[in-house]
């Protein structure tokens, strides 16, 4: 698939509606990235429909570097800027949408990798949380935790059968961000729900998170993926563009307020928790354990 980024006049300016980002010290992955060629990612823009499909293709298990991160933050601040209309977020892989923060680049790692890290995954947070372009995430494949945060930060969630979906934080001793458990929320049918999923480490069956409203669609194939996807993005045609993005911010504007208030807490934290060796030590065998099930 061609990566290009197509003008598209038809479409009214969103990019007016997107402040930009403050760039301090540590948003240093995401500019690092802008100065080099997508190597994780395809996207590709229908100009006849407006509609962008962004495909996440960091094998095997699309696991989140700060590179990675960085490219699909910047990407979907290309696709603003280019008027685009909506967004449909995918995976290359058969098998796993993102298997969330790269936990390889979390053991033995130094300082300020693991900021970069964590710098990464909140503004790529930030980015897609406050996107004014429609978001779809086609979930195809599993995930887990950062992989959730995607999906969950998405406005519509359509999964394939047969995949595992859920934030398993706590079950890897991270404490979850407010910020996810204020998007989790969001998007939950019961505040109730949610805390007893982040809490507990709750992972879903595809079948069993569109029971519970974490999933709003499932598809039998990618290509009724595709199809449903773009439906939803195009169930807005009839509705200004413009008035429809301002009323999402206004939605998501408490979170992002929250969030901005907290990103230095929120980061102190997760550098502590990553410094701890009982941490490390647990990381090193969680590790041991994905390698040895092969
Ligand atoms: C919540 C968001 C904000 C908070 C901060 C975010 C934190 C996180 O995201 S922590 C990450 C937590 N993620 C996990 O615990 C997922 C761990 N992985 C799995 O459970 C499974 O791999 C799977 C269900 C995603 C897929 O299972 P399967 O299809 O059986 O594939 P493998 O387990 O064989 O994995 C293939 C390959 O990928 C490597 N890998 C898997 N997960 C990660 C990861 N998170 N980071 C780095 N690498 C990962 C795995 O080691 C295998 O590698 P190879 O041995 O080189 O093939």
């Amino acid at each position: 698939m061609a990566t290009r980024i197509i003008h598209l006049p038809k479409y009214s300016r969103l990019s007016c509606l997107v402040k930009p980002l403050t760039i301090s010290a540590r948003t240093f992955a995401t500019a690092t990235a802008s100065t080099n060629p997508p190597q994780f990612t395809t996207l590709s823009v229908d100009d006849r429909t407006g509609i962008a499909t962004l495909t996440l293709n960091r094998p095997p298990a699309n696991a989140l570097n700060a590179l990675f991160m960085g490219e699909i933050q910047r990407s979907i601040t290309d696709l603003e800027k280019e008027n685009c209309r909506g967004l449909i977020l995918t995976s290359s892989s058969q098998r796993i949408f993102s298997a969330g923060l790269d936990l390889k680049e979390c053991y033995k790692a130094d300082v300020a990798s693991l900021e970069g890290l964590w710098c990464a995954l909140q503004n790529l947070w930030r980015t897609l949380f406050s996107t004014p372009l429609i978001t779809v995430a086609l979930i195809n494949g599993h995930a887990i935790a950062g992989g959730c945060m995607l999906a969950v930060s998405s406005e519509y969630r359509i999964m394939l059968p047969n995949f595992k979906i859920g934030v398993n934080e706590t079950m890897v001793g991270l404490a979850v961000p407010s910020w996810l458990m204020d998007t989790y929320i969001n998007i939950m049918p019961s505040r109730r729900i949610a805390e007893w999923d982040l809490t507990s480490s709750r992972i879903y069956s595809s079948e069993s998170a569109l029971k519970a409203g974490l999933v709003d669609e499932l598809a039998s194939s990618k290509e009724e993926a595709l199809q449903k996807s773009a439906a939803f993005i195009d169930s807005f045609s009839k509705r200004t563009l413009m008035a429809r993005a301002i009323t999402k911010q206004q939605f998501r504007a408490e979170i992002l307020r929250n969030f901005e208030q907290n990103r230095q807490h929120d980061l102190d934290i997760y550098l502590s928790t990553m410094q701890k060796p009982s941490m490390q030590e647990f990381l090193g065998e969680y590790l041991q354990s994905l390698d040895a099930k092969k």
